[in-house]
This record gives structure tokens, sequence and C-alpha cells, in this order.
């Protein structure tokens, strides 16, 4: 037996892992890394052949991760060949491979070309039948699995490359090139084992990750504005990896920013499809999550969208079960509902478990110039605030895909996990809210300031009368309303946005001909606070019309400061505390929407 040591890109040959001694392997000509965040001390490695481990040993400055874990210095853990030593920042892959003396006769692993500089290894039985891999990807040829291959070498710029899998006449036994994608396929193969089994009995797990059946069809299913996509071969995980697809998974050909045709897009970065089916061996369930406004707006035909996803999934050559959002509403990311379906309705009932779950996406909030040769800012932080509502960790595609370091962002001015309960609810405190005797409150706020909850949760059942333009149809019947009030001596709220002098003052002067008193209940919550709530409102209350954000960008142009010089004989400050009966509108509130 003898360990070897394996750069999962191929960069050079097996490096020799000797029983019980210690390697230091680090940057440096061996490795060909000439990265200087990784060390040329980087790591130690121990093989111990009877357990077919090899301890690494952290020296570096820059932790190195084995599977999940980071190693700081000094640190040490035990590396299995189902695991991938990244040397630093998730770069660098490396596995462990133990092979029989090629001198002995193979047992059920290959053997080592001494000759070559290139490792060539024979494929335990397990794997060497092409139709295993095909299966579990669900192509439905063994020359289209092989295509797809190869396609995926061309986008990994290493074309000159033979095709990874030999066709269906391999035989166990027969030679295979060494190669990233080798190491991936025999996980892929031995998670296929393990799902035949789970198939059979459902209740199986593996040894950490608990899995599902197999999917065995491709499906579309609609849950209102959700289309849901099941890929045949996708499997159920508690480990979820996520990601958003354009600016992703793929970008446009046109180089434009919106796609000019179905046709018009290839995958982002050459990375993307080893990177996916690494997921996959380790054990992942692969998502992808879009929102796709332009089904509802009627820009875009769900059949011509159906057609690209299964397009991309085709290329990929994996089983990803794939959710679309097509409007407005929670299933809208920032928005959890996408995630929430998953884990309620279609992860086969197998618990998600948020610690092992991961999503990528470039709407992420990053300002203009986050990189040398990035110029435009993100168009949207709601990737990130989406991973961030569900409490998931969120990369970029430049950090997972390339590994690159974490790009500064901007966070939106509001957020709504800071709504304080025992807020101060209105200023200043010694006034009271109520009067005894007629008069006319008018209010003046954002559309979705919180006025109508407001009167309806303190003025309206200590016996106010209710005017809302929204209900009478015009500021005429509500005058009308109001003039009807005062002559019945009686108390009424205006409840209107009534941002200018000119709305307001056809209330002032009604209560002035009634010699009566007007006050201003001012609604101080600000423009983003006023939008969360007309989205929170869009997703909880089916009657209420949408407010676009036009409406409300006209309320702030036309607003003007109230004053008591217009004729009212208070101004009350009113702050938004929120006021929630039932938990899980709360938590719906307390997400991030955009
Ligand atoms: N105090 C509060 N606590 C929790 N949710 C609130 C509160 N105030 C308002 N909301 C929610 O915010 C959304 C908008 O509130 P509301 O309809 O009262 O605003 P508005 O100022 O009357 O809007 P418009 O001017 O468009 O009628 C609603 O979904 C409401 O449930």
């Amino acid at each position: 037996m003898k360990c070897f040591l394996r750069s999962v890109d191929g960069k050079h040959g097996p490096i020799a892992l000797p029983e019980g001694k210690g390697v230091t392997i680090g940057r440096g000509p061996e490795t060909l890394i000439t990265d200087r965040k990784c060390s040329k001390t980087q790591v130690e490695l121990v093989a111990n052949l009877e357990s077919r481990a090899v301890r690494v040993t952290q020296l570096g400055a820059n932790p190195c991760s084995v599977g999940e874990a980071l190693l700081k210095k000094g640190e040490s853990i035990l590396m299995k060949e189902d695991q991938i030593l990244f040397m630093v920042n998730g770069l660098h892959p490396y596995t462990v491979l133990f092979k029989e003396d090629s001198s002995k006769p193979a047992g059920d692993a290959g053997k080592i070309d001494k000759k070559s500089p290139k490792t060539t290894i024979t494929a335990p039985p397990s794997i060497s039948s092409k139709k295993t891999i095909v299966d579990f990807f669900g192509a439905s040829t063994s020359k289209g699995h092989k295509r797809r291959v190869q396609d995926d070498n061309t986008l990994a710029g290493s074309s000159n490359k033979k095709p990874k899998y030999q066709d269906t006449k391999a035989e166990a036994g027969q030679e295979w090139d060494d190669s990233e994608e080798e190491e991936i396929a025999r996980k892929l193969a031995h998670l296929q084992e393990t799902a035949a089994k789970a198939n059979s009995n459902p209740s199986q797990t593996s040894s950490n990750d608990e899995r599902g059946v197999v999917c065995s069809k491709d499906s579309w299913e609609e849950h209102g504005k959700l289309l849901l996509f099941n890929k045949k071969g996708i499997q159920a995980s508690s480990k979820i990896a996520g990601f958003d697809i354009d600016g992703t998974i793929i970008t446009t050909k046109s180089g434009r920013v919106f796609p000019l045709n179905a046709d018009d897009w290839k995958i982002l970065y050459p990375e993307v499809p080893r990177k996916l089916k690494e997921l996959l061996a380790n054990g992942y369930k692969v998502i992808f999550i879009t929102n796709q406004m332009g089904i509802s707006r009627g820009k875009l035909q769900p059949e011509v969208f159906k057609a690209k996803v299964e397009a991309i999934l085709d290329h990929l050559g994996i089983p990803v079960q794939v959710f679309v959002a097509t409007g407005m509403g929670i299933y809208r990311k920032p928005v959890t509902g996408m995630w929430d379906h998953l884990c309620e309705k279609a992860n086969d009932g197998i618990e998600v478990k948020k610690e092992d779950c991961l999503y990528v996406g470039d709407a992420a909030g990053r300002p203009a110039n986050w990189a040398p040769d990035r110029k435009k800012k993100d168009f949207s932080c709601s990737d990130r605030l989406f991973a961030l509502n569900i409490g998931i960790k969120f990369f970029t595609p430049e950090e997972f895909f390339l590994g690159w370091k974490k790009a500064a962002f901007n966070f939106p001015v509001f957020d709504p996990r800071n709504v304080n309960p025992s807020g101060q609810l209105y200023e200043p405190p010694s006034a009271s809210l109520v009067s005894p005797s007629p008069e006319v409150v008018v209010a003046v706020g954002f559309p979705g300031a919180g006025k109508s909850t407001f009167f309806k949760e303190h003025l309206v059942p200590k016996g106010y009368d209710y005017a809302n333009r929204d209900t009478l149809g015009s500021w005429q019947k509500c005058v009308a309303a109001c003039e009807d009030a005062l002559k019945k001596g009686k108390r009424i709220v205006i409840d209107n946005t009534n941002p200018d002098l000119e709305s307001r003052s056809r209330y002032i002067d009604c209560a002035r001909k009634a010699g009566l008193p007007a006050r201003c209940f001012l609604f101080t919550a600000t423009i983003e606070e006023a939008k969360h709530n007309n989205r929170f409102r869009e997703m909880t209350c089916k009657g209420h019309v949408s407010v676009n954000d036009m409406v409300i960008n006209s309320y702030r142009s036309k607003f003007v400061e109230p004053s008591t010089s217009e004729g009212f004989s208070e101004i009350l400050k009113i702050h938004f505390v929120p006021i929630f009966k039932d938990p899980k509108l709360q938590a719906l509130y307390q997400q991030f929407s955009e």
C-alpha cells in the first residue's frame, strides 16, 4: 500500500507520502503554487496506511481547510480519501489516494504507472462502468454524457485533455486518465450506491448526511407564483447548496445586462461545472433559486424560461432542483418563500440543517469598483439578504468559484430586525393621543407608514369617525365626511398621506368653520421603512392595491413639513412601533425585502 497526495487541478503529478513520515508541502516548484498567501511550509502531512488517513497539520499563517474544517496554525486533523484539502483560502485543492503497491496484483484499487509523469489508475469495479455515472446524472445516452464531459473540459480551458470517461465499453480494470473529475466521479458513484440503497430503504442514510430518494424523472410544478423544476437524479439532503442563476451560474453571451433571447447565455466561469459536481459528490443537494419577475410582467414566457433552465442543466450535466419566483410576494428573494417551500415540501421530509447550507449569488450589494476590473455596483443586495434572512452562509460567485477574497458591500439603510416594540410611540410624551372633545386629526405620512394601523389601534376604538380617500373614493368625499362628523359634534381622523399645505388646508378649514381644533399626526417612518411596509402589506393583505415606488417618491417630492402656522393646534410625531399578534407575521416582517 502506498499513499499519494494528488492535485485536483491536475497541476502536477502525485506526491508520495511515505508511511509515518512528515512531508511538508506549500508554495514552491513541487506544487507549482505561487500564491503568496500560501506559505512555503504550509502544511505537514503524515500518512497512516493502516487507517487509510493522513494527518494534516497547519504550519503557515493562513489557514488551510479539510472538508468543512478550517485549520489554524498548529491545528491538526485526520484527512480521509473522500475529503478535499484546500491549501489556502479555498484554493489549490488536493485529495489523498491510498493504493496497493503496483508490484502486487491489483485488488479493489488501481495501479500507479511509474513511467508516466501523469498518474493513471485502474478504476475500482464499483465505478468503472460508465453507466453508473450516466444513471446518476440522469442523462439519456452515454454519448450525450461523453459530449457533456468534453464540453466541461473545454470550459475549464483544458480541451487538450482526453475525455474523462471511456465509452460504454469501458470495463473494470481498464485504465483511465487521472484528473480532478475522476475523484469527483468516484464520490458520485459512491453516492449513487448509497442512493440506490436509500431508494430500496428510504430510512437508510449515509453516515453523516441525511439523504432522500433519488428523483426518477424530470417534472415541473407550479405553486402560485412559484415554478419548481425537479431534475431526474436530484436527491434530498440535509445539506443544501443554493445558487442564483443569472450572473452566478450563467451570464449573457452577448455581453448585455439582459439576455437578447433564450439562447443568449453561457456558463459564467469555467470553474462552475466542476465546483457544482464537487458539491454533489460531497453530499449536497444543489438548487438554483431565481427571481424572474419578467414572467408575471408578461415579458418572459414561462415556457421559454423553462426550456432555458433545462438547457442549462443539460449543459452542466448534473441533477439540480430549480426554484423560480415569477412575481412579487413571499417567493421573491430576499424573502424566504422559495427556501421555506424547499424545507417544508420539496426535500422528501429530510430536515435541512442550516449550518450545513450555503447560498451563492451576485446581488450582493457591492459598491462600484469593488474589484480592479469590476466597475459596476451590484444591481441589488437581494442574494446576500436572502441568505441572511434564512441564516445560512453567503458567497458571491467570485468568492465561491474563483476563491477571491470577501468584497466590501453596502447594507440596506432600514433593517427590519431592529424595529423596537417598546420604543416611544409618540412625541411629545406629555401630549394626549385622544381628545375628549370634538376635533379633526389630520394624518401626514408616507403610504405604508402605518397610519391606518395606528388609527385603528388607538383612535377608532375610542369613538373617532374615520375618513380615508382609498375607501371613500375622493378627497371631496373625505371633506364631506369631516363636515358631517363635526356637525354631529363628533371627532374624526383623516387617514390620507396629506403631504402638502393644500391637502391639509381642506380639513383645517372644516375645523375652523366649525370653531373646533385640528391636530396633525405626523408619521415619522422613513421612505425605506414605508417601502418595506408596503411590500409586507402586499404579502399579507390580499385586498390592498399595491403601492408602487412612483407613488412613494411622489409623496417625498411633495412633502412639506407640517407647522402650527398652517392652523394646527398641535402636531404629534407618531413613531413606528411594531405590534404583532401572530409570531409568524412578525418573523415575516423582520425579513429583509426588496
Ligand atoms: N405598528 C405596526 N406593527 C406591525 N405592522 C404594521 C404596523 N403598522 C403598519 N404595519 C404594517 O405595515 C403595512 C402598512 O401599514 P398601513 O396600511 O397601516 O399603512 P398606511 O400608512 O395606512 O398606508 P397607506 O397610506 O398606503 O394606506 C401593513 O401591512 C401593516 O400591517
